[in-house]
């Protein structure tokens, strides 16, 4: 049976458990696969310095979105570019893409009420409606249009997603030579973002400066902040990297951890019987409404929220998330885990497997990473995770169709963790 590589590197895990490190060959060359926190913690703490790329090799003639993505990026090259994509994530800029969330999780709501008008149970497949949601945020925050991506199948927003999201032969191929074979890959020339989605992009950027300028419209957001960095003024290029690295960055990693968590629930319908109540008592105090501040402290839909163990990029930070050792239970979906002082509890210690040089980071809970080289988005991404949980707990009900396998298994042909055969769920209305 063909394995993902998440399967691969969970397996070596499991099968060297008194070893701190195992010795792997990825492909032609050696590497190894740190197992002991301690060890990951000494490595990240001391010596991030020796380990801070990532195993990655893109050519940014070639693929200049996904090349001059954080990252991708190299030294020098990284700290400057992360620094350039972090600021985009600060507390004010978050705040004002909380509205347009809020916006992207109500136009979830209607189209999922549209669906039902013919039929009381509408059918879905997880990811795929994830994907309209991300990709509705992804256009509204990064550009700020209108992306239609829940009213039309064929909307740029959804085109380009399917460009970048597909798996097939040829994508796997891809993949496992960018991930794999970096030095092959980039010999190639592989782009892991088509030219087609490069155009598209660059005439949706194009378009919106054009219609800033003629209707004198300025505002304090993320299409704005990436026009300038430090008094330079940036051309349509750098626009681009910035707002392609939103759209790469920020909806295929997203939309695949929201589909397991869609799922998890669906599977565990007393924990989301318990998730509606805290949000019918959160939208009955605040009349309705949903201000940020309030939205943050929404305790049991954080820990529903921290409880994923889908990362969708790294198996052996999934294998440490199901390590009976540092997790009682893993496999069980419990948010109390995240929870207050139990939050305490959770050992430190983990590492990140690119390849033989691989990044390390501290912690056996690090769905985003952790250290220097974590996740810049990962506010960004638990946001709009608890806006999707939220608007459609506080109407609906998610059950499992019979049409979903189980137990999960993972697509061999993709890097990023999803289900095999989809996740299918059927979304009925409430009974309040
Ligand atoms: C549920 C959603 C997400 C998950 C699970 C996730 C997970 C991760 C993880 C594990 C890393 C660390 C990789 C490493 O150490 O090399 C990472 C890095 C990164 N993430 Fe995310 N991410 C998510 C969403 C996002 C979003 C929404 C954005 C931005 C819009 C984003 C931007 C980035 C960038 C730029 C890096 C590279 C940071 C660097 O190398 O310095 N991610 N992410």
């Amino acid at each position: 049976m063909r394995k993902s590589l998440n399967d691969i590197y969970e397996n070596i895990y499991r099968t060297f458990p008194d070893y701190p490190y195992v010795g792997v060959y990825i492909v032609n060359r050696p590497g190894l696969l740190i197992r002991d926190p301690e060890l990951i913690k000494s490595v990240i703490q001391q010596n991030f310095s020796h380990f801070h790329n990532n195993d990655l090799l893109v050519d940014e003639n070639v693929d200049p979105i996904f090349g001059k993505n954080p990252f991708v990026s190299r030294d020098e090259l990284w700290k400057q570019r992360r620094a350039i994509h972090t600021r985009q994530f600060s507390s004010g800029k978050l705040k004002y893409m909380f509205n347009l969330v809020l916006q992207g999780g109500d136009r979830l709501t209607r189209y999922v009420m549209s669906e039902m008008k013919a039929n009381p149970k509408f059918t879905t497949e997880a990811n795929d409606l994830a994907s309209k949601y991300t990709l509705y945020n992804v256009g509204a925050c990064a550009l700020g249009i209108d992306p239609m991506t829940f009213e039309d199948d064929n909307a740029e927003m959804r085109v380009m997603g399917r460009d970048v999201m597909e798996t097939n032969f040829y994508s796997a191929i891809k993949q496992f030579l960018i991930f794999i074979l970096p030095n092959l890959g980039n010999f190639l020339s592989i782009s892991i973002v088509p030219p087609k989605v490069k155009q598209r992009l660059t005439r949706l950027i194009n378009e919106q400066l054009k219609y800033r300028e003629q209707h004198k419209i300025v505002r304090n957001d993320f299409f704005e902040s990436i026009q300038e960095y430090k008094g330079e003024r940036f051309g349509v290029e750098e626009m681009l990297v910035q707002v392609g690295g939103f759209f790469v960055d920020g909806f295929v990693t997203s939309s695949a951890a929201f589909s397991f968590i869609l799922y998890e629930l669906a599977v565990n319908l007393d924990i989301q019987q318990r998730l509606a109540e805290e949000i019918d008592e959160f939208l009955a105090k605040h009349k309705g409404e949903v201000p940020y501040e309030a939205f943050q402290s929404l305790s049991y839909l954080n820990g529903v929220f921290l409880v994923e163990v889908g990362t969708p990029i790294v198996v052996p930070i999934m294998a440490l998330h199901y390590d009976e050792k540092y997790f009682p239970d893993p496999a069980r979906f419990d948010p109390e885990r995240h929870i207050g002082e139990n939050k305490a509890s959770i050992t430190k210690g983990t590492f990140m497997p690119f390849g033989n040089k691989a990044s390390i980071t501290k912690g056996t809970f690090m769905p985003f990473g952790d250290g220097p080289r974590s996740c810049i988005g990962e506010r960004f991404a638990l946001l709009q995770g608890k806006m999707l949980l939220f608007k459609l707990l506080s109407q609906f009900e998610i059950r499992l169709n019979p049409k979903t396998k189980v137990p999960l298994t993972f697509n061999p042909q993709s890097i990023i963790l999803v289900a095999e055969e989809g996740i299918w769920v059927d979304i009925h209305k409430r009974d309040k």
